[in-house]
């Protein structure tokens, strides 16, 4: 689904590579979660991945094609939720149709409708943004990603600002989400937990420059329920896992 051949980048203002020669790939319907320190590069990865920067060189591939002059050949969710306040939010989730063009405004709001129906928001179409929980936010800035229509779906830490009650039934619904459409999921976070409880690998990484990308296997049936984070190899690859971070902050 994904596949990034010796790709380097560089920031104009820096005088190194904080990408240097990255190899790694994805396989159409995984789910992975990328983990690793503050300011290591995650989301530089994720913004050359959906065309927002170039790479200084290599090569990435999304279903066997390079990106180069494509569109919409993935979604992407920031950690904020970017829905546009004046909008409602039937609006604003199907703004990826009024984007793509050829429906009309009443097949739009039909699609969002459904949209928003699939991720449990039904009588949220004419709210406003203002009128949401975080988590229904979330689900709604979710829908909006989905009707890109777009099989690779890149979430950068997208319930890091949910408190901790919301951010567990968010994640659970997520592995649902994920069953029932079978998208190819990477998914950014700083919490080990909860990268142990989506993933079906984790992939670490180092400190910049980034050369690799360490796939770590999560040893438990996938998808997983809560209890499977109390067996004694998850604890043990938790405790692994924050180590590893932690040498990173004293590099
Ligand atoms: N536009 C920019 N110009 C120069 N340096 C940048 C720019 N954007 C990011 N950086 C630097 O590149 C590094 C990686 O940034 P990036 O946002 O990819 O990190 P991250 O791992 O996603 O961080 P976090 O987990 O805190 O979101 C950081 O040191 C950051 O300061």
């Amino acid at each position: 689904m994904l596949e990034f051949q010796e790709v380097s980048y560089q920031y104009p203002s820096e005088d190194f590579d904080i990408i240097d020669r990255l190899s790694f790939s994805v396989a159409p319907g995984s789910f992975h979660c990328i983990i690793g320190i503050s300011g290591c590069g995650k989301s530089t990865i994720f913004r050359m991945t959906n065309g927002l920067l170039q790479p200084k060189g290599g090569t990435i591939l999304v279903e066997g094609q390079s990106i180069v002059g494509r569109k919409r050949y993935c979604g992407y969710m920031p950690q904020k939720d970017l829905l546009f306040p004046w909008r409602t939010v039937g609006e604003n989730v199907a703004l990826p149709l009024e984007i793509q063009g050829g429906l009309s405004k009443a097949e739009r709001r039909d699609r969002a409708e459904a949209a928003l129906r699939d991720v449990g928001l039904s009588g949220c179409l004419d709210k406003m943004p203002h009128e949401l929980s975080g988590g229904m936010r979330q689900r709604a800035a979710f829908a909006r990603t989905m009707l890109t229509g777009c099989d690779l779906l890149l979430l950068d830490e997208p319930f890091s600002a949910l408190d901790f009650l919301t951010r567990i039934s968010m994640q659970e619904w997520l592995v649902d989400q994920w069953r029932r459409h079978q998208k190819t999921i990477l998914f950014i976070t700083h919490d080990v937990e909860e990268a142990l409880f989506l993933s079906e690998s984790v992939l670490v990484v180092e400190h910049p420059p980034i050369r690799e990308l360490a796939e770590i296997p999560v040893p438990a049936a996938f998808p997983r329920d809560r209890s499977s984070l109390k067996l004694p190899e998850m604890v043990e690859l938790k405790e692994h896992l924050i180590d590893l971070l932690r040498k990173q902050v004293t590099v």
